[in-house]
């Protein structure tokens, strides 16, 4: 699609992939809260059967990690903020991990449980907050192994350089897993867009076509509605068309269609929508425009066409105007009313003559 042809057209911005995006909140809540689930009841079963061998130290953690993520869930389900309870709960779990570390657990066999951190820090928040995290207890793990003692237990040499190795290959692989993923959700989610806008657009002017209108701009509207209603409809079509391509041709008739879409981009502003419907047959939505401003506009519009060279067939300037219906929209459901109104006064601007505008408030 030509560049020229799209560039006053803001209505592709207008197009977006939340599906796309709400989906991988989905998988990130619902791989977060299975997680969480089974941590909860490892965490109180190890509590449970062990809380007269742990030290003081990591019962309070487990404990407070217990607590904390079953606040964050009951907090997620009241608020919807996915992101906050992620780094939440898992701040509170690299304390506890920490609290593991320095106490020991049960028999020293702490650095076991260690191992699903990274796992989980990536898949719950990324690329960028895995990192850090993971990585800040990676080199936790480091300046307590080895570091200077701060009444941490003591691990013997090959558990601490085993633990070490085996941990960072958790963490290495966990970023690469979570990297590649994401890269491949960013290609789906353009693919997706570009597909969307192939899908919304009309191939010979570039304009945006019924389905978009019917598809996507009917839910923004019913989204914001303030933002648009009340809006009106211009219903636009070229007179005597047919003749344009019988006297020159099909490929001659395409150029008015293109150079009239481009006359639609250029005439009216840039946050009303213009569609064709088919055929010669064009709509533009005005948000926030009574039916008296649109009537307006549309005669506007009318006589630039009506001045404007459209076609040049042998250095001779073919003549050519469009016939306009305009209706008014309160409320989205009253759209289809309203098209047919509109439908109905551009037949009686083409039955009385054409290059008139006739709206449903005469
Ligand atoms: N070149 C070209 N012609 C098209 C296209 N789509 C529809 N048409 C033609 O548009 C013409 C529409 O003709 P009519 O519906 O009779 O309307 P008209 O000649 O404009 O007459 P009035 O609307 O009554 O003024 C037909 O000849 C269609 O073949 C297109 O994409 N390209």
């Amino acid at each position: 699609m030509e560049e020229e042809k799209l560039a006053k057209s803001n209505w592709r911005n207008l197009i977006n992939i939340d599906s796309v995006y709400n989906s991988d909140r989905q998988r990130q809540a619902l791989s977060l809260f299975t997680m969480i689930a089974f941590a909860i009841l490892i965490l109180g079963f190890l509590l449970l059967s062990n809380y007269d061998v742990y030290s003081p130290i990591l019962s309070v953690a487990l404990l407070v990690a217990n607590m904390t993520i079953i606040a964050c869930t009951v907090y997620f389900f009241k608020t919807g903020k996915l992101e906050v309870v992620s780094l939440i709960t898992m701040l509170i779990i690299f304390i506890m991990c920490i609290a593991l570390i320095y106490t020991g657990g049960k028999e020293n066999t702490a650095l076991y449980w260690l191992m699903f951190y990274p796992v989980v820090t990536f898949a719950t928040l990324g690329v960028k907050l895995g990192l850090w995290l993971s990585g800040f207890l990676l080199v936790c793990c480091l300046g307590l192994l080895y570091g200077p003692n701060f009444g941490q237990v003591d691990y013997g040499f090959v558990e601490k350089s085993r633990f070490m190795a085996s941990f960072s290959l958790v963490f290495i692989f966990s970023l690469i897993g979570e990297f590649f993923r994401y890269k491949s959700h960013q290609s789906i989610a353009e693919i997706t867009l570009a597909q969307k806008k192939d899908a919304y657009t009309d191939q010979l002017t570039g304009a945006a076509n019924r389905r978009f209108v019917t598809s996507h701009f009917f839910k923004l509207v019913s989204d914001n509605p303030d933002n648009y209603l009340p809006f009106s409809i211009l219903l636009l079509d070229l007179d005597h068309f047919k003749s344009i391509n019988d006297n020159y041709g099909h490929d001659c008739g395409d150029t008015v269609l293109i150079e009239f879409t481009k006359m639609l981009e250029s005439h009216f502003s840039s946050d009303s929508i213009k569609a064709r419907y088919g055929g010669e047959e064009f709509v533009v939505i005005l948000p926030k425009a009574t039916i008296q401003i649109a009537e307006h506009i549309a005669n506007n519009f009318r006589e630039s066409v009506a001045n404007t060279t459209l076609l040049n067939v042998d250095s001779k300037n073919v003549a050519l105007t469009c016939s306009i219906g305009v209706a008014q929209v309160n409320k989205l459901s009253d759209y289809n009313d309203a098209l047919k109104q509109a439908d109905r006064c551009l037949y009686k601007a083409k039955e009385t003559g054409r290059n008139k505008v006739v709206s449903a408030f005469m």
